[in-house]
């Protein structure tokens, strides 16, 4: 058994501060971990407005708190975020994320993140990212 706690896990290298601004994220769940699967949770700063592609990934989102909205780039609608809400890219849907009011959180990714990755031009994450 692995017990992890946010706190201690936010004052180490598993909290990554995205390079474009809109996002911090603590990794408290790696691929080194052996479970098939990260587990991350997320602040999407409030005003952030930008776009993603996981062509390598699955992942599902879960909101803790705050608001904002998914707006898929597959078949144009937009949902509304907010707690309770979860969204699954289950086709790699290539989508726009908006924050109205800071979001929290909880992200799983299959297959699972090494640790370090933040996104590429086309909002990706790639699979050989330097691990921690
Ligand atoms: C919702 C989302 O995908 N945000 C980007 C950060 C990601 N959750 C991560 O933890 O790397």
């Amino acid at each position: 058994m692995i017990l992890r706690n946010l706190t201690e896990a936010n004052q180490s290298n598993r909290r990554i501060v995205s390079p474009d601004g809109n996002w911090e994220s603590t990794r408290m769940l790696l691929k080194q971990d052996n479970m098939g699967f990260s587990f991350h949770i997320t602040t999407i700063y409030k005003g952030a407005d930008f776009q993603m592609h996981y062509q390598n990934h699955l992942e599902s989102v879960y909101c803790i708190s705050g608001a904002g909205e998914i707006e898929s780039l597959e078949d144009g609608q937009k949902h509304a975020i907010g707690p309770g809400t979860l969204y699954i890219l289950d086709k790699h849907d290539k989508h726009i994320l908006r924050c109205s009011e800071e979001m929290h959180l909880a992200c799983v990714f299959n297959p699972p993140l090494n640790g370090k990755e933040v996104h590429n031009a086309e909002g990706a994450y790639e699979l050989e990212a330097e691990v921690i």
